[in-house]
């Protein structure tokens, strides 16, 4: 099956949010929201949410969107100005926009399943976002457990020569992207083949991980440069592209029950795997994406050029 219509779609959403995203960084300084587990949210976390997940309802009605921003939290009556300043930056797109339908666009992000189905992180990264440093809209398509479209951009990244501002896609089984967000030309990328670019990429935040444990495995697998810490799925990006061979994200002390998202893996996914590398948990085992919105079945995650992968996981067993 050819899932172009799917990739169109994807990457014109994508990009329409990402745009939304960029004017709301630029325009005023974000502003942090605070949830109820204390994460931090944006006008544009929703906004973006709410342009893709229109786009998605009018071209795939039939097809879920398990998407991190919830509705519930942005319509309560304390939230009245908020509500309207997303109203307002989705405004230049869609002229006659209501407060109403935003809220319902949101809304359709909040499947918690499905055999087909979409999941989406308006913004990944919304602490690198809010530090004007890294962040990324990454939109996938799951079938069946497998992830087969990713689209992924990076509106703060650079990479040989191109950007700031860099959007990654890959198809199952057709390889991956990259291109400049403002050129449409765009051109296939490869995980590192040899030992150049022999570094790792782990969060900023050192409460999304293990940095002390990062550090150890990095070195027993012949890695001496310091790692390079960037907010996001750009993580992803960077390995996809050559520019780290290796991206490990262990659980963190403070967290150890925590169970990794599905939208904050899903597109970069797809994007390292189609460049040739490859993508497990800390076990050695496969992503789950049949199981909602949580990798219920998995802990950490190893992302490398392939070539790394089983040296990582040997000295993690040990
Ligand atoms: N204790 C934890 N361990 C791992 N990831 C966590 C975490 N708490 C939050 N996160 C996730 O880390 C993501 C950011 O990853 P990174 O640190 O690589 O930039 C957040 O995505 P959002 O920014 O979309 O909320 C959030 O879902
Ligand atoms: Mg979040
Ligand atoms: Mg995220
Ligand atoms: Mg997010």
């Amino acid at each position: 099956m050819s899932y172009e219509r799917e990739k169109i779609i994807a990457i014109e959403a994508v990009l329409a949010a990402t745009q939304l995203c960029e004017q709301v960084r630029q325009q005023i300084s974000p502003a942090a929201i605070e949830k109820k587990d204390k994460s931090p949210v944006t006008i544009a976390d929703y906004g973006s949410q709410a342009l893709i997940c229109r786009a998605l309802a009018e071209a795939f009605p039939q097809d879920p969107v398990i998407a991190e921003e919830e509705a519930a939290a942005l319509g309560s009556a304390e939230m009245k100005l908020q509500l309207q300043q997303v109203t307002d930056s989705i405004r230049q797109v869609i002229p006659t926009v209501v407060p109403a339908e935003v809220l319902n666009w949101i809304g359709h992000g909040s499947a918690q399943s499905g055999d087909r189905y979409w999941t989406l992180d308006p913004i990944d990264g919304t602490k690198g976002f809010l530090r004007q440093d890294q962040y990324a809209v990454a939109l996938a398509l799951v079938e069946a457990g497998e992830i087969k479209v990713g689209v992924l951009s990076c509106p703060a990244l650079s990479l040989n020569g191109l950007g700031p501002g860099l959007l990654f896609t890959a198809v199952r089984g057709e390889g991956a992207t990259m291109r400049s967000l403002e050129n449409e030309a765009s051109q296939p990328i490869q995980v590192a083949q040899g030992t150049q670019n022999l570094r790792f990429v782990e969060s900023v935040e050192s409460g999304h991980g293990n940095q002390s444990q990062q550090s150890a495995i990095a070195q027993t697998v012949g890695i001496t440069a310091p790692s390079l810490r960037m907010d996001s799925q750009a993580k992803y990006a960077a390995v996809a592209t050559g520019e780290a061979a290796l991206y490990l994200r262990l659980p963190s002390p403070k967290t150890p029950d925590y169970r990794e998202k599905i939208w904050d893996h899903a597109a970069g996914v797809i994007v390292v795997e189609e460049a040739g590398g490859k993508v497990t948990d800390m076990y050695g085992q496969k992503l789950d994406f049949t199981q909602g919105a949580k990798l219920v079945h998995n802990q950490g995650v190893i992302v490398s050029n392939g070539r790394l992968h089983d040296q990582v996981i040997a000295a993690l067993a040990t």
